[in-house]
């Protein structure tokens, strides 16, 4: 059995350890990446990046929805097969140009299944690799439900290469990947029907606008199913039929069995280095410390309250370079924003409108319906809106929007909450026009001066 010595060893290739490796590796460190599965991880090869690319045309289609009955009369089809070769085309080389950038660098990768056998040592493919540290950023995999006919439902990634696309998909579990991936496929003809156990779809988001948006993909057709258990899925001649509890029988083309994502924590030789685990991932310290010692961990895998999300992960590999370099500060996160990518697009910030309702003596809430206010700017789709949070001296401390420049305007949003931005900062600045940033802005001043916090 050989040896290798390194200064720091990453488990897992996603970004919860590759731009802590490229931080390391440019300080001088000696650096090795063991990954099991494909350099770069879930969001690269099986996730965000795939799953953004294949949204293209579905976004644009709904786009023009707004425009029915104004003149714009073009109808335009999307042909699935085609469209899976271009994300083919596109995101299947990620991988090795990620891996040619990491070599070109002098980062050491291997490809195995790593296992601690103690605090710095770790076994891959029968070979022992040594670090003064590690760091464990082995993700998450998806759940497969226990029940009859489980060999016949799918899994995200599986649907993220689906070859041809099916007139009817059942999603089981109303959570972000369902609902963005019905959204998607929704645009392009197919129907679904969403089946979720609980009593509501995508808790992290506003209760509302989640009504909002449940009730929107209704009325194109979604069925949703709340409070009801899948007990099986059975083959028929042409398809499945998905049967309940309560005695529903769905007959569907393709099952989703999204019901949420558990981390990578078996088999990883945990209790060799002494570190614990629960069924919401490693447990660290405030310094991301798996064993309060030279082992971090970092990103989906860690048991966080968090948005487990491609920029947390982010944040925290370079956080955990920095303390490796020789930084000692506590982790502190700023606001993490979470985006649903359905059709309209859900956002996500801060203090939630949910809590801020209930706590009135520290937060009042303000929805400014800016899609019928500023209809030049937001291209005519009327039901967008943002709801803000504020504290009692008028500072947006959180923000829910509803419509499809959600993903980009929230990130204005996370800067005026970061830099607790006033009316008086805001006035100081020229935003281009007419824009959608701009509308929201010119709206959202006024609600940020302090005499109004006095008056309330
Ligand atoms: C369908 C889908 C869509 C998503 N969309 C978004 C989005 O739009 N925006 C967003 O912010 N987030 C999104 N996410 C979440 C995002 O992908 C994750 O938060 C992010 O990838 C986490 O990075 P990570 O490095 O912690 O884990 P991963 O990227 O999962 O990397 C972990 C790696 O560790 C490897 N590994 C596991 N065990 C071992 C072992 N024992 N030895 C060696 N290697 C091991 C795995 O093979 C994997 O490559 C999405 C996720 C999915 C599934
Ligand atoms: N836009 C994004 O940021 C994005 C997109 C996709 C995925 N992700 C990542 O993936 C995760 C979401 O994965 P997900 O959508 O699978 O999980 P989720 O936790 O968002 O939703 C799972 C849903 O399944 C339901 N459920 C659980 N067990 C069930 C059962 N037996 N029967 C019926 N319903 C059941 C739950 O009530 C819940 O509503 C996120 O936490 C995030 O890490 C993020």
């Amino acid at each position: 059995m050989t040896e290798t010595n390194y200064d720091v060893a990453l488990i897992g290739s996603g970004h919860a350890t590759w731009h802590a490796a490229v931080a390391l590796k440019q300080a001088g460190k000696s650096v090795v990446l063991i990954e099991r599965d494909m350099i770069a991880g879930t969001c690269t090869n099986y996730g965000c990046d795939a799953k953004i690319l294949l949204d293209g045309p579905s976004e644009l289609l709904a786009q023009l929805k707004n425009y029915r009955g104004l003149g714009v009369t073009t109808e335009t089809a999307v042909d699935w097969k085609s469209f899976m070769a271009y994300k083919h085309q596109v995101i299947d080389p990620l991988s090795d140009q990620m891996t040619t950038l990491f070599t070109q660098m002098g980062i050491d990768m291997i490809h195995g299944s790593a296992i601690l056998m103690g605090n710095h040592c770790i076994q891959v493919n029968g070979e022992i690799i040594r670090a003064v540290n590690i760091v464990i950023g082995t993700g998450q995999h998806s759940k497969r439900l226990q029940i009859s006919g489980r060999e016949f439902m799918h899994d995200s990634r599986e649907f993220l290469n689906l070859p041809e696309l099916p007139e009817h998909v059942t999603f089981i579990g109303a959570g972000i990947i369902s609902l963005e991936f019905a959204a998607l496929i929704m645009e392009l003809g197919a129907q679904v029907t969403i089946i979720d156990h609980g009593s509501r779809a995508v808790k992290g988001f506003s209760a509302d606008q989640t009504s909002k948006l449940i009730a929107k993909m209704e009325a194109a057709g979604a069925t949703f199913v709340f409070n009801e258990t899948v007990l099986a899925v059975d083959v028929t001649t042409d398809g499945y039929t998905v049967t309940t509890a309560n005695g529903r029988s769905v007959v569907t083309n393709y099952v989703l069995d999204a019901t949420g994502r558990e981390p990578n924590v078996t088999y990883l030789g945990l209790e060799n280095a002494g570190i614990h685990s629960s069924a919401a991932g490693i447990e660290v310290d405030d310094h991301l410390r798996a064993n309060g010692d030279n082992i971090y961990a970092s990103g989906d895998v860690i048991d966080k309250q968090l948005p487990k999300l491609t920029p947390t992960a982010t944040f925290e590999s370079n956080y955990i370079a920095r303390q490796i370099l020789g930084d000692t500060a506590p982790i502190t996160y700023p606001v993490i924003p979470s985006v649903l990518f359905s059709l309209p697009r859900l956002a996500q910030v801060g203090v939630t409108v949910d809590e801020a309702k209930t706590d009135a003596e520290n937060y009042h809430v303000q929805t400014i319906p800016y899609g019928q206010l500023f209809t030049f700017e937001y291209k005519n789709e009327t039901d967008a809106e943002v709801t803000v949070v504020l504290d009692q001296t008028n500072h947006l401390v959180g923000a829910a929007i509803y419509g499809m420049d959600a993903p980009d305007l929230i990130n204005v949003l996370v800067m005026i909450i970061e830099q607790r931005l006033d009316a008086t900062d805001l006035s100081r600045l020229i935003f281009a026009f007419p824009t959608a940033t701009q509308g929201i802005i010119d709206a959202l001043t006024p609600l940020l001066m302090p005499e109004m916090a006095a008056e309330a």
